[in-house]
């Protein structure tokens, strides 16, 4: 029956206040790691180039920007709460700039928050800080949707379609990451073109060794976090495929989508290329997927622009039948990818320093992030209002900025 007028819509607490706040040491700035660990171990780099920046990221300041917290409180005191890097910039940009849009509106109107921040922001903004800031508020909003609806992120975002997440481990030993039940191993590429071919060869031994420990089917992929060109990338995958390197992620820089193009075309038959965990927004991944840079993007979901705009970058994946798998990205990945079915699998970067067990991505800063088990997730525990996870209240934050 129409024009019932006894049917009230359910009205939501409106948002009353928007915080943001900075932390060190892990967590979502995973760089941000003592001494020793593998991920800061000779690993190539664009800044590889400087013999003196090549031993460790954390000499050229790959952990400056530390983790960005934003807090988002509505009016019944309800709080959703989100993480991601950015530090005490994208504190300013949340408190100064970003929080205008939220407070007073309903959490609901997520759609139009998100053009009014990405449009405000435009002239100074599109890619890497200012997106990162906006995809910490667009996720706390849907951690506080999901709170005041009583429902996980994943059930806003259609449901489960399937029953488990399966995920592949990046860190330096997939030998260990096999035995753990992973499906693959990504491994971070340890010599760029500044170290010739004596360090290609190197590169290449490695894989072979990996390749004799897990044996001819285990997935082995490398990840070149943007230190090659497409000449030494191309050389690189044509000498790894006959150790069954199974992807080359992000060899070159992220802003030359021609050379994707061409790398794409290089490499040997049923090598796959991946990238696009340093690219943002719908228009950034349409370059990537216009161009055939790829085979899989990779959006990081607290870089690309958050879930609102990681629905949009997934839907164009989609009709262009590429599959979406999220960079790291811990339960903001997991709510993601159990929704959709152009995401098979996951990443679960493995952040123990050995790395020779399975710790939480986003260790010590949430509390209730949920880790694999035989290298898989149940969807069921994923079933908690928002993205299931509380900030540990044992980590020290500081609100450099207020309004
Ligand atoms: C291991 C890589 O260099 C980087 O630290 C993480 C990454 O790019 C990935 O997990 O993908
Ligand atoms: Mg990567």
């Amino acid at each position: 029956m129409r024009g019932d007028a006894s049917v009230t819509l359910k009205s939501l607490s409106k948002i009353k206040h928007v915080r943001a706040f900075t932390v060190r040491g892990g967590g979502a700035d995973y760089h941000d790691q003592g001494e020793g660990h593998w991920i800061d171990n000779h690993i190539a780099t664009p800044m590889s180039r400087y013999p003196e920046y090549r031993q460790s990221r954390q000499s050229f300041g790959i952990n400056v920007l530390g983790t960005l917290v934003v807090e988002i409180e509505a009016e019944d005191g309800t709080i959703g709460f989100a993480v991601t890097t950015g530090g005490e910039p994208a504190c300013y940009i949340v408190e100064k700039h970003l929080a205008r849009f939220l407070e007073g509106r309903s959490p609901l109107e997520y759609e139009k928050i998100w053009d009014q921040m990405y449009f405000s922001t435009q002239y100074y903004g599109r890619k890497g800080l200012v997106i990162n800031a906006i995809s910490g508020v667009d996720l706390a909003l849907w951690d506080l949707l999901g709170k005041l609806r009583q429902e996980p992120v994943y059930h806003m975002l259609g449901g489960a379609v399937r029953d488990e997440l399966q995920f592949y481990a990046t860190g330096a030993r997939p030998d260990i990451a096999k035995e753990l039940g992973f499906i693959g191993g990504k491994m971070a590429l340890h010599h760029g073109p500044a170290e010739g071919v004596e360090g290609l060869k190197k590169n290449i031994a490695e894989l072979a060794e990996m390749r004799e420990r897990v044996g001819p089917d285990f997935w082995l992929m490398w990840d070149c976090w943007m230190a090659l060109d497409v000449d030494y990338a191309t050389r690189l995958a044509i000498a790894a495929h006959e150790y069954g390197l199974k992807w080359i992620e992000e060899a070159i820089s992220p802003d030359d989508y021609w050379g994707y193009a061409e790398l794409r075309r290089n490499v040997p038959k049923g090598m796959l290329v991946t990238t696009g965990e340093h690219e943002a927004t719908r228009w950034g991944f349409r370059m990537l997927l216009d161009m055939e840079c790829c085979d899989i993007i990779q959006p990081d979901v607290g870089w690309c622009g958050g879930i609102t705009e990681l629905l949009k970058i997934s839907a164009l994946a989609d009709a262009k039948g590429k599959m979406v798998v999220p960079h790291g990205s811990s339960v903001y990945s997991y709510h993601f990818v159990i929704t959709r079915h152009n995401s098979p699998f996951a990443e679960f970067l493995m952040m123990h320093p050995g790395p020779t067990e399975v710790v939480p991505m986003f260790a010590p800063q949430l509390l209730g992030e949920p880790v694999p088990q035989n290298g898989r997730l149940k969807a069921s525990a994923l079933d908690a209002p928002g993205f299931g996870v509380t900030f540990n209240p044992d980590v020290a934050t500081h609100r450099p900025y207020t309004h």
